[in-house]
């Protein structure tokens, strides 16, 4: 089912429903990625069910918790019968992180050193920057960019809450920008996602209590069931 009734957040806005969910709500940082990286993973099955066609899956993780998401996306995937692969080019002493990665090499996700050639894989899942991302773009994740984008005509690419490199609010602000064929947003589709020209976009990351929505005046789809994911 596809729905147009939802708001977009400003950056501000995500980051303030972000720590009023960590510091009011007293959730924990791994309690809400685990839903949102399981969300993720739902809607790439859902999209992307073909597991003969899409199952070497490149899920390239970046340095904060949209990273975090792919590394829970990736576990999920593999459990789902796909075979994905994980690009982790800058990472973070944090025990989070640690233990996710830890978690995916014990069920045998390979993590490789360099995005491999376009024949070897047949997704790409882009963890790099979430509503945490902003100014120019630094490297290593400027050159990453660019090669995903040389990528994109022939593999689809699917961003993880916003395509990375795009200005949260602002959207792609040229024509080096990924345009993913499809995104899941997380918690409520940020502002840029009013450009997205792709696919599927999915909302994800069903963790927002309803006086939550309300005090943010927010419109949110409604959820089937127990299903994780409303396509938008
Ligand atoms: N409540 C929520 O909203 C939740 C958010 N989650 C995820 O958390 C994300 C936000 O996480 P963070 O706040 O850690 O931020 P991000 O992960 O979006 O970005 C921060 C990382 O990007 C780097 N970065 C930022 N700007 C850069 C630039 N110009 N060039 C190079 N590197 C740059 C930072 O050094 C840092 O490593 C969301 O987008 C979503 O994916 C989920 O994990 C769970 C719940
Ligand atoms: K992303």
């Amino acid at each position: 089912m596809t729905t147009s009734k939802v708001s977009y957040l400003t950056q501000q806005q995500a980051k303030d429903i972000d720590e009023e969910l960590f510091n009011e709500y007293k959730f924990s940082v791994d309690q809400l990625m685990e839903l949102a990286g399981l969300s993720c993973a739902s809607a790439i099955e859902k999209a992307y069910n073909d597991r003969k066609k899409y199952s070497k899956c490149l899920v390239i993780v970046g340095g904060g918790n949209n990273g975090g998401d792919g590394l829970v996306c990736a576990r999920h995937l593999k459990l789902f019968g796909y075979n994905p692969l994980i690009f982790y080019p800058k990472r973070t002493d944090k025990p989070l992180y640690k233990n996710l990665l830890l978690q995916c090499e014990k069920m045998n996700i390979e993590i490789i050193d360099k995005i491999p050639s376009e024949t070897q894989i047949n997704l790409i899942i882009d963890a790099i920057f979430g509503f945490g991302f902003s100014g120019e773009i630094r490297e290593p994740f400027n050159g990453i960019l660019k090669e995903i984008k040389i990528l994109e005509k022939k593999i689809p690419i699917i961003s993880i809450d916003i395509p990375s490199g795009w200005d949260v609010e602002k959207g792609p602000l040229n024509d080096n920008c990924i345009q993913p064929e499809c995104v899941i947003s997380l918690t409520a589709p940020k502002l840029c996602m009013k450009y997205f020209q792709g696919k599927y976009h999915f909302l994800g990351g069903r963790f927002v209590p309803k006086i939550l929505e309300d005090k943010y005046k927010i419109i949110l789809p409604d959820y089937m069931n127990s299903e994780q994911i409303v396509q938008i």
